[in-house]
């Protein structure tokens, strides 16, 4: 029997999600900069991870080794609020000594293509990277893919047009990039996230369950999202 490389794991909170998600990250960075002296993540775009990334700022990390990636973003200028990059460096990455040449956004500002193309090559460069973290939307979509949307082959890095939640050009990590990690964490919070959770822990084929599907996952969820 093959056993499931999906590994759902329930807590108490979404700040209890936080700090585990925050632990772990911060054991992938020691074990990866242990072995290879450079730690390299794909962070999630979204609401969700925030707080575990505000967590990880009073850790004394090796930061100087730290490399950062991210697994989506939306089209917008690169100040926009609603900018994955804008939240990540507001809550996390302004306040850590992370060189800046080691944070490697998406630079979503030049529109879906060019900017897909120039990271799809930077990627071609780093992959497999330590850890990749992911979001859920409430449709079951991860990174920036989305139900019924085809998804690209080939490349690393995909452009993407018409996304049901605004704002509709984006730029995400395609599955053959969110394959290439020993491990996938997907964070997973709040009674919003409810419907798709149970549907995807029912077999329903959605965007997260095929990227849970390509290798080792954790999925932290908590008691909102179960609905328990
Ligand atoms: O649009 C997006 O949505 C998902 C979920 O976001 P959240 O705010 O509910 O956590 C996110 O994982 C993705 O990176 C983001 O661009």
């Amino acid at each position: 029997m093959v056993e499931s490389q999906v590994q759902f794991e329930q807590f108490d909170s979404a700040a209890a999600v936080a700090t585990e998600t925050a632990r772990r990250i911060s054991a992938a960075a020691r074990r990866a900069i242990a072995a290879q002296g450079r730690f390299r993540c794909v962070l999630a775009g979204g609401r969700t991870p925030l707080e575990a990334y505000a967590q990880l700022v009073d850790e004394a990390e090796d930061w100087a080794r730290w490399y950062l990636y991210l697994g989506d973003e939306r089209c917008l200028p690169p100040d926009h609020p609603e900018r994955n990059s804008r939240a990540i460096t507001e809550v996390f990455s302004a306040h850590v000594p992370i060189p800046t040449e080691h944070l490697h956004w998406i630079p979503s500002e030049l529109g879906p293509e060019l900017a897909a193309a120039r990271y799809d090559r930077l990627l071609a460069a780093v992959l497999p990277v330590d850890l990749i973290l992911l979001g859920m939307g409430e449709d079951g979509h991860t990174a920036s893919l989305f139900p019924g949307q085809s998804t690209a082959e080939g490349i690393r890095a995909a452009p993407v047009h018409g996304a049901p939640k605004p704002p509709p050009e984006r730029v995400t990590l395609t599955p053959m990039a969110l394959a290439a990690a020993p491990v996938r964490l997907i964070l997973v919070t709040g009674s919003s996230k409810r419907e798709a959770l149970a549907a995807w822990r029912k077999g329903a084929d959605l965007p997260v369950a095929r990227v849970a599907a390509l290798g080792p996952t954790q999925v932290l969820f908590d008691n909102e999202a179960a609905g328990t």
